[in-house]
């Protein structure tokens, strides 16, 4: 029984149920309506016990309160989880009834909480949940949806990747500028394609060895996995999973700036002053990877691209604007990024 390790109960209104066809325990968690409804991806996970899972959807909600205050996009903070076991494995007919009992408690929050894709779920899985309730955006772009997030998400961590080299020597240019990406997936690919049309010199890794051909591709250099956090670099960007910076690697890690789409690649939060401590400039994950949510708050409205362009572009702008905070305040860049977040849940200030 873990229900001790909750973390503090800010929220709203969560919903936990047993999917009736499915016995699975999912969870939906509205953290604050008070910038819109909620809006954040639905978690498929596998989990010791399901309280692990709640756990995570109520961490996982109050950060999307953060990220979309900050987003600037006119929603507040939600979270979905479907809990599986250690042991389950979902065949077809399992996986959507579950999918159908999701898109059921997604419909009883009657538009307070709009889901979509997140780890262990995708675009086709929320055409499931979309039989069941209206309230879901993510949709494959031949089912008229948003099309793929990572696009926006990669955009916005170039931005922020800019922002810092600026931040820290006064110039964003990326020519000549090495660059460690961990995790060439759907984000860490397509940065990677980027930073290297601008002349980033780049050094790769992934743990799925066909990514190497990518790297091949780009003339960027392929590392050993645990080589990532010891290569000396200008930036290091974490693109796999969130948890890598540690105590330990944060002390060996030789680079100047941390700025990556993985979430929560602090493996503590106390990392961030760690870091600081080190001179490396730490940018805050929710902040930087906004550009999924962006993309799809957006274009679910049926935005133009040079719209969404200039929304993605505007993450430097407030990136810019935490470090300015952190500065003048003698705090983190995490610490000043939560309270511009929390200023905003707070005034209730939304432009969009
Ligand atoms: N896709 C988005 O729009 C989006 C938005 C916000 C945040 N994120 C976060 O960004 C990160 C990357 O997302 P993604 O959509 O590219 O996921 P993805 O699953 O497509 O790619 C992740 C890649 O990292 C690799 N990887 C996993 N562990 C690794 C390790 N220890 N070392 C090196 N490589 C490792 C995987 O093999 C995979 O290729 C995730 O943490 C995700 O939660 C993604």
């Amino acid at each position: 029984m873990t229900l001790h390790a909750l973390p503090d109960f800010t929220h709203e209104r969560v919903t936990t149920a047993v999917g009736r066809r499915s016995g699975l325990t999912m969870a939906v968690a509205l953290h604050s309506s008070a910038l819109g409804p909620g809006l954040g991806g639905c978690r498929m996970w596998r989990y010791a016990h399901w309280s692990d899972g709640l756990g995570d959807v109520l961490r996982l909600s109050a950060a999307m309160t953060l990220k979309n205050a900050l987003a600037d996009i006119g929603y507040g903070g939600g979270k979905a989880v479907i809990a599986l076991g250690p042991d389950d494995e979902l065949d077809a007919e399992r996986r959507t009834a579950a999918l159908r009992d999701l898109g059921d408690l997604v419909e009883q929050f009657d538009g307070a909480y709009i889901t979509a894709e997140d780890v262990g779920t995708t675009e086709y899985d929320m055409l499931v949940v979309r039989e069941r309730t209206e309230h879901v955006v993510g949709l494959p772009p031949e089912e008229g949806g948003e099309g793929e997030p990572a696009d926006g998400t990669a955009h916005g961590v170039y931005v922020s990747i800019e922002r810092t080299l600026a931040e820290l020597d006064g110039s964003a240019a990326l020519a000549g500028r090495r660059i460690v990406i961990s995790g060439l997936g759907q984000v860490g690919g397509r940065l990677a394609r980027r930073l290297a049309a601008a002349g980033a010199s780049l050094a790769v890794t992934d743990i799925v060895a066909s990514r190497r051909a990518l790297a091949d591709e780009l003339g960027a250099d392929w590392i050993e996995v645990d080589a990532a956090l010891t290569t000396p670099a200008d930036v290091f960007v974490p693109a796999g999973l969130g948890g890598v910076l540690t105590d330990a690697t944060i002390d060996a890690l030789p680079v100047r700036a941390v700025v990556g789409p993985a979430n929560n690649p602090l493996a503590e939060r106390s990392g961030a002053a760690r870091l600081a401590a080190r001179g490396i400039v730490y940018a805050p994950d929710f902040l930087v990877n906004a550009g999924g949510v962006i993309h799809l708050a957006l274009a679910g409205r049926g935005a133009p691209v040079d719209e969404i362009e200039r929304r993605l572009d505007g993450i430097g702008d407030t990136l810019d604007e935490v470090y300015r905070i952190a500065r003048t305040d003698g705090i983190t860049p995490l610490d000043a990024a939560e309270a511009l977040a929390m200023d905003r849940v707070r005034g209730g200030r939304v432009s969009v």
